[in-house]
């Protein structure tokens, strides 16, 4: 690439969708993912759809289960999870139960990530296991980000965050740790996260449009996870933010 020219992570973020406010991003990401998994079902007839945790894509879930969309059809797990008990206000599942699964969406077919009472590696396998069971490539994947930088469970400076990132692996999962409470977390790898055919990254809020700056500015996932994800050809990534 010559001097000077736009990576990648800058022409996303160039490309990125700005909202006047959550309630405009959330309205219309809700729609633009209905008319994927529509498109997804009627193409292939079934339609696979990964969504974060986290506050800022419950509008979201809210929107998107009122949809009229052929939810029986519609295969849904997670990004990341942390693993407590599906029962823990924590939990990734839980807020997707509570908040998506509900209305025509009760239909769809639910796959949580984490297995409890098991260690790291079981866990991994679990969730490798759970995300076998979706139709992919991926329809749709909406990823949210931290204002660290982490997005799905990748963290900055985490130890284990190599794995997740590495390019060559198979493995589908990575147990990783958040520096805050819950630490034990679930990830999806960079490459399964991927083998996506639509990629949105959702991001509310100055402090985190300051983040996704310096993240496409910075050439350090290890610094700002969400970098390796912006700075990829294989799968564009559609940014919706608001402040
Ligand atoms: O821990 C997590 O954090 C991020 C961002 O969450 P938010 O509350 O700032 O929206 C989220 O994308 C990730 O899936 C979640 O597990």
């Amino acid at each position: 690439m010559g001097r000077g020219a736009a990576t990648p992570a800058m022409q996303t973020l160039e490309a990125a969708q700005r909202f006047a406010s959550p309630a405009q991003a959330a309205g219309a990401l809700a729609q633009r993912v209905g008319e994927v998994i529509r498109y997804g079902v009627r193409a292939r007839g079934r339609a696979s759809l990964l969504v974060p945790g986290g506050r800022t894509p419950v509008p979201v879930f809210e929107r998107l289960r009122q949809l009229d969309l052929p939810w029986d059809q519609v295969y849904v797990s997670l990004t990341d999870e942390r693993r407590v008990p599906e029962d823990d206000p924590r939990s990734n599942a839980r807020l997707v139960r509570t908040h998506l699964l509900q209305n025509g969406a009760a239909r769809a077919h639910f796959y949580p990530l984490h297995r409890e009472g098991v260690g790291e590696r079981a866990d991994e396998a679990a969730c490798g296991a759970a995300l076998g069971l979706l139709p992919r490539p991926f329809d749709a994947v909406v990823l949210g980000m931290g204002s660290d930088g982490h997005t799905a469970s990748m963290f900055p400076d985490d130890p284990a965050l190599a794995r997740a990132l590495d390019t060559t692996t198979d493995a589908r999962c990575v147990a990783t740790q958040a520096p805050d409470e819950p630490r034990e977390r679930l990830t999806l790898t960079l490459n399964t996260l991927l083998q996506s055919r639509w990629i949105a990254l959702h991001v509310t809020g100055a402090q985190k449009w300051a983040t996704l700056q310096a993240a496409v500015a910075s050439d350090d996932p290890r610094q700002y996870p969400v970098h390796a994800l912006l700075n990829q050809r294989h799968v564009p990534v559609h940014v919706y933010y608001s402040p």
